[in-house]
């Protein structure tokens, strides 16, 4: 899954892809390097973002999504937690709603994203980005985002969206310390009982930085590419990532050293 963040303060690439043109040109330069999916996103959710309008999430959103759906032949999904713009994405070609709050964040998520049958991904957080790395006391990290995403799977097939439909995320960098989320990733496979496609979104974020002594952005490739290899090895299915091209190539030697392919 390539990130293509359509904002002006996104955490490792902000700015980079605003504008329909820089922005139907990354998702060129994300197909081409191999991403099977786009992750678009209008409203960054790094620690501390403020949030972000409906009216100023569409203003971003749209136009890209129209341009790049038409013109790039991959499945795209959408990155947010509102139901206005997940119909109007839906209205544009948008195949996953990528909701960081797992439908709690608008009350009409969930029942929009049941109406109109798109696949969603279920990330745990706590609180909003602009508070949630205050929310990072846990007993067990591991049971307590396990038990979040197994209650967040039954709420959502309680209100119509069929189970195939789900893929899990523990959101890593989300109210989460250092410790946490290494915990989590060593440990990602506790996530496989519930029995869904496990996506990890490791790419560039200071966890990365803070193991490896890197900066920021582009610096982090090399470290984000292992952590990458640790999730698929630990059963991830989706790799949410800046940097396609390094993982791919990553992913395709792993491929052939782990199962002769
Ligand atoms: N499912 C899922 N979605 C996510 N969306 C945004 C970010 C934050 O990364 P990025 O989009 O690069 O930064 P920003 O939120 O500042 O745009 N991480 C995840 C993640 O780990 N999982």
């Amino acid at each position: 899954m390539g990130i293509l963040n359509v904002t002006p303060d996104s955490f490792s690439d902000g700015g980079e892809a605003l504008g329909v043109d820089a922005a139907l040109a990354k998702a060129r330069a994300l197909w081409r390097a191999g991403a099977d999916i786009l992750d678009i996103g209008a409203e960054s959710t790094r620690p501390g973002a403020p949030p972000v309008g409906e009216e100023e999430e569409l203003r971003r959103l749209l136009p890209v999504l129209e341009a790049v759906a038409d013109r790039i032949p991959i499945p795209i999904s959408v990155d947010t937690s509102k139901a206005g713009v997940m119909r109007a994405a839906w209205g544009l070609g948008a195949g996953l709603f990528n909701d960081i709050t797992a439908l709690r964040g608008d009350p009409l998520a969930l029942p929009t994203a049941a109406e109109l049958g798109v696949p969603v991904c279920l990330m745990h957080m706590r609180g909003r980005p602009r508070d949630m790395q205050r929310l990072t006391h846990y007993e067990d990290v591991l049971t307590e985002v396990r038990d979040f995403l197994a209650e967040r799977i039954d709420a959502c097939v309680r209100g119509g969206i069929a189970r195939e439909q789900i893929v899990i995320d523990p959101g890593f960098g989300f109210a989460k310390d250092l410790a946490d989320n290494l915990t989590l990733l060593r440990h990602l496979d506790a996530l496989g009982e519930l029995g869904l496609p496990i996506l990890a979104g490791l790419s560039r974020k200071a966890m990365i930085g803070a193991i490896t002594g890197t900066g920021g952005g582009r610096d982090r490739v090399m470290g984000s590419v292992a952590a990458a290899l640790w999730a698929l090895h630990q059963g991830a299915a989706i790799l949410r990532v800046h940097d396609v091209a390094e993982t791919v190539q990553a992913v395709r030697m792993w491929g052939a050293l782990a199962h002769g392919k």
